[in-house]
């Protein structure tokens, strides 16, 4: 398990690439038959990936010894995106279907998880946001058409998107967790310009779709102290509740969004108009 530290903002200031990199970026989040954990100490936010290709990945009791509890979602609530070909989900028994972008959320509690894809060339790519829970809600798989769907932006400022609300309180009850997909319409590059901050949330930005020569430039820091981040293919960034968070990309792209913290109020944002950005 990779563990990420709390950073201030006024310690970020300081980095420099390889040192903004090792403290915010997520390099590998799908690795063949296994699954990826990241732990951040910011609102114990858990990002990960799991790929079956050839056989079933589970995750057990194993999990737990990791985490001090004695089973993952123990204490945990967990809200997965499948980003590639369909695939099976158990959850203590019960089979769920997850198809090509189809969300699953699975209550605090639920103790053996097993995943495999339904076909070895186009496996499954379970991309995954878990927080810590107080209560059990059930679990619901949420399909495209069910998620609150949302068109925004314009082509002449290259970020035309639309943005589909799978995990959110119109949809379905989670105790802090919130998820979704974002779309770049073919011309825009932007996503999430104008940008914003949200004090009472931490987000994570999951950006795929995108070819292995291309890269988004992901704009983070306070407001007005803007870095970079390059990101690749299917690679993360953890984002704290100063920093913004942007993108701006060299071909169309799509990134999951995942937030925890003390709402789920989707629009309680702090708006950052373009002229006041450094
Ligand atoms: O707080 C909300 C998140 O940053 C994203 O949902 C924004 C987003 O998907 C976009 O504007 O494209
Ligand atoms: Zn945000």
């Amino acid at each position: 398990m990779d563990i990420r530290q709390s950073i201030h903002s006024d310690h970020a200031k300081q980095l420099d690439t390889d040192a903004l990199r090792q403290a915010f970026l997520i390099e590998k989040i799908f690795t063949a038959d296994h699954y990826t954990l990241t732990y951040s100490h910011i609102d114990r936010i858990i990002t990960g990936g799991v790929m079956p290709v050839n056989q079933p990945v589970t995750m057990g009791d194993e999990m737990g010894k990791q985490l001090g509890v004695a089973w993952f979602l123990e204490r945990r609530e967990l809200g997965m995106i499948n980003i590639g070909g369909p695939g099976l989900v158990e959850v203590d028994g019960k089979t769920w279907e997850i198809g090509h972008e189809e969300a699953l959320y699975i209550g605090k509690g639920a103790r053996d998880l097993l995943f495999r894809s339904l076909d070895a060339s186009r496996p499954a790519k379970f991309y995954f946001n878990s927080a810590p829970a107080h209560t059990t809600f059930p679990d619901r798989k949420i399909t495209l058409q069910e998620a609150v769907n949302a068109t925004l932006g314009d082509a002449a400022s290259a970020n035309r998107r639309t943005i589909h609300k799978f995990i959110v309180p119109d949809v379905l009850p989670t105790c802090q967790l919130t998820m979704g997909l974002t779309r770049l319409h073919e011309g825009s590059l932007w996503n999430t310009m104008p940008c914003h901050t949200h004090e009472r949330r931490m987000e994570v930005y999951f950006y795929f779709d995108m070819s292995e020569d291309h890269a988004v430039f992901h704009m983070m820091g306070e407001p007005q102290q803007t870095r970079h981040l390059l990101v690749h293919n299917e690679q993360a960034v953890i984002s704290p509740s100063w920093s913004i968070h942007a993108g701006v990309g060299t071909q169309r792209y799509a990134f999951i969004w995942g937030m925890v913290g003390e709402n789920q109020v989707f629009d309680d944002m702090d708006a950052v108009r373009i002229s006041e950005l450094r």
